[in-house]
């Protein structure tokens, strides 16, 4: 039976790679979703891998080695029931292209099968978000007389990357420009590649996408954009999603088969990232005044959690000289299986610390998925996150820049402030939370006279005026680097004890928490606004409240939210950036001072029914 409707465009993107669509209404338990591939001309991007998947979601070890190839012997396989797979790439109905905005990145999802989470960034929409973005590049750049324009493509470890990247390859060549594929690489290296100089390695590309979705579960992907000012804002995600939905609305079998062709001629494979990690080994050389291995008799593990950073220990560290044994979930694998790639996790610090006890290292790093955050673990097993590593790169930094400004986001301590102010000496621009929004503002800030060198998030984003503000955790941990090396040259002290040390006197809240709370989008309360209006109902209404509360005092200065000290602590209610949700963070020097602020709040918002105050509730309740 032939397809109709939206089913007919959907057996017009599958016929392209040789699947054949057959409607097979006599399956009663599959009325709707048979698939047979008809054709030998079957690529890699054959969807047999996500239906593994689907059946087994929790056992990687079925997945076929190859990331889901099917070859050519598949002619006249047939999948029965095969919904998940279908939906991997049959949304090529109406898709709210808004939706897929998170801040400055793009973030959907790519693979089906979890419950309540339809696919939406398919290989149509894909390609389309890729050709939206060249075209949008088409209008900022004039191209040179001397070649096309380039873009480079990056992905991180996760299951999807391959489709993805294959079709944003095909968006980008319809475009009429060409193709840089790198393969797995870090976001930090995608951005780089904007600014190398080096016309053998086809740099510098006019712009790079990166193709990750950070430490988002497995089901989600997502895109990064760079030039070579930076990474795309957030106006120009929506000028890029609202060209992809134009694009998207127009294709046709033609558009779809010129592509396909365009590509084939286009996209060349460069390894990009020993240009990137090389410059990340020269760095630290230099720092050590051209000594080939100044990490020489440093152990120092790694844990990639799996994600694109496994590069680190054997094509940065131990050029350098560092033993790395003991390095951990260096491998890719798109699962995650041992744990979240985010170092504001608690699970992955762990692992990291145990890690780095194990082995009697001098030092542990650990890096999120694509490698643009990171944190440390002294020897001692000390946690060098959030806070704690804030402090330690502005120590490093105001070193060398005495009294500059720290910006950071909203979420750091009172603590960190004194101890940068008082203890370093420096300035703290406690700004807004957001990578994109701390790196903006330290720019910002350095441009009209005020000195900033460093822009940092709680997150483990960091960005230095010396790395031209890459957003680069690799190169937040060559700063480390540095001084462990230059402290064991000058004797100051051996092993991670230079670093432990430059942290001394930073004052530390026995209690940190944050809760996020949901604003229920569906609920009564909203009267048909937007999430963001009630949001902002709740912090006016609690600003009036806490206002006349006298031992409660609101922030002299605050960018976003309401911040309010305390009870020996402090608080602040956001929204999020992204998310129908109002984080929560609690500081305070005990559990019954934070409690104490905890009911500040809930008395202010208790009356907000669209607000699940659950978490809130137990907090204050707990014993
Ligand atoms: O506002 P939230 O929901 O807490 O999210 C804030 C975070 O969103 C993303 O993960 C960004 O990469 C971070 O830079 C930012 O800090």
């Amino acid at each position: 039976m032939a397809a109709e409707g939206p089913n007919r465009s959907l057996a017009v993107y599958l016929n392209r790679f040789g699947v054949k669509w057959i409607r097979n209404d006599k399956r009663p338990d599959n009325p709707a979703h048979t698939v047979e591939i008809s054709s030998s001309s079957t690529s890699h991007r054959c969807p047999f891998f996500l239906f593994v998947l689907f059946l087994f979601p929790r056992r990687p070890a079925l997945a076929p080695p190859n990331g889901g190839c099917r070859s050519a012997g598949d002619r006249g396989f047939c999948w029965h029931g095969a919904s998940a797979c279908i939906d991997a790439v049959s949304s090529f109905e109406k898709i709210d292209f808004r939706k897929l905005q998170n801040g400055s990145d793009i973030r959907g999802v790519a693979v089906s099968g979890v419950e309540g989470e339809p696919v939406n960034l398919t290989e149509p929409v894909t390609e389309a978000i890729a050709a939206a973005f060249a075209s949008w590049l088409l209008d900022r750049k004039k191209p040179s007389e001397s070649r096309r324009m380039r873009i480079s493509v990056g992905h991180d470890s996760r299951i999807s990357a391959q489709i993805l990247q294959d079709a944003v390859s095909r968006g980008i060549a319809d475009s009429g420009l060409d193709v840089i594929q790198y393969g797995l690489a870090s976001t930090p290296a995608m951005f780089n590649s904007t600014l190398t100089e080096d016309g053998e390695f086809l740099c510098p590309v006019d712009g790079a996408i990166m193709i990750t979705a950070s430490h988002l579960p497995y089901n989600r992907n997502g895109f990064k954009f760079f030039t070579s000012t930076g990474g795309l804002g957030k106006g120009d995600i929506k000028d890029i999603l609202e060209r992809a939905e134009i694009i998207y609305d127009k294709f046709s079998t033609e558009r779809l088969k010129k592509s396909e062709k365009a590509a084939a001629t286009a996209v060349r494979k460069v390894d990009y990232m020993s240009v990137y990690t090389s410059d990340l080994v020269q760095a630290v050389r230099k720092a050590a005044g051209n000594i080939e291995k100044p990490l020489e008799g440093f152990h120092i593990v790694v844990d990639a959690g799996n994600g694109a950073g496994g590069f680190f220990p054997e094509k940065v560290l131990e050029p350098l000289g560092a033993v790395t044994t003991g390095s951990q979930f260096l491998e890719p694998d798109g699962l995650f299986p041992n744990h979240i790639p985010n170092p504001e996790d608690k699970t992955a610090m762990k692992a990291i610390t145990q890690a780095v006890l194990d082995n009697k290292a001098d030092l542990g790093i650990i890096f999120d998925t694509d490698v643009d955050r990171s944190a440390a673990v002294d020897s001692s097993g000390r946690e060098f996150n959030r806070n704690r590593l804030i402090a330690l790169m502005s120590a490093i930094v105001l070193e060398e820049h005495p009294g500059t400004t720290i910006v950071t986001d909203s979420v750091t301590s009172d603590g960190l402030t004194s101890f940068i102010e008082k203890k370093l000496g420096g300035k703290h621009h406690r700004f807004k939370r957001g990578y994109k929004n701390v790196i903006d503002e330290a720019i910002r800030l350095d441009s009209v006279g005020e000195e900033s060198h460093l822009a940092i998030e709680t997150s483990g984003h960091g960005a230095l005026k010396e790395n031209r503000w890459l957003d680069d955790g690799a190169y937040l941990m060559v700063k480390l680097l540095n001084k462990l090396a230059s402290g064991r040259g000058s004797g100051i002290a051996t092993g991670s004890k230079v670093l432990t040390d430059l942290v001394e006197g930073l004052e530390e809240a026995a209690v940190a928490v944050e809760m996020r709370l949901k604003i229920d989008q569906h609920h009564a309360d909203l009267k048909g606004g937007s999430f963001r209006e009630y949001g902002e109902a709740v912090l006016k209404h609690l600003e009036n409240v806490t206002s006349s509360d006298p031992k409660l005092q609101k922030a002299p200065v605050n960018y976003e939210g309401i911040r309010v000290s305390g009870y020996g602590g402090w608080f602040l209610l956001r929204l999020s950036l992204h998310d129908p949700v109002l984080p929560l963070n609690i500081e305070a020097p005990s559990h019954e001072d934070a409690v104490k602020l905890g009911l500040a709040v809930l008395a202010a918002v208790k009356e907000y029914s669209a607000l699940d105050l659950s978490a809130l509730f137990k907090f204050v309740h707990a014993a």
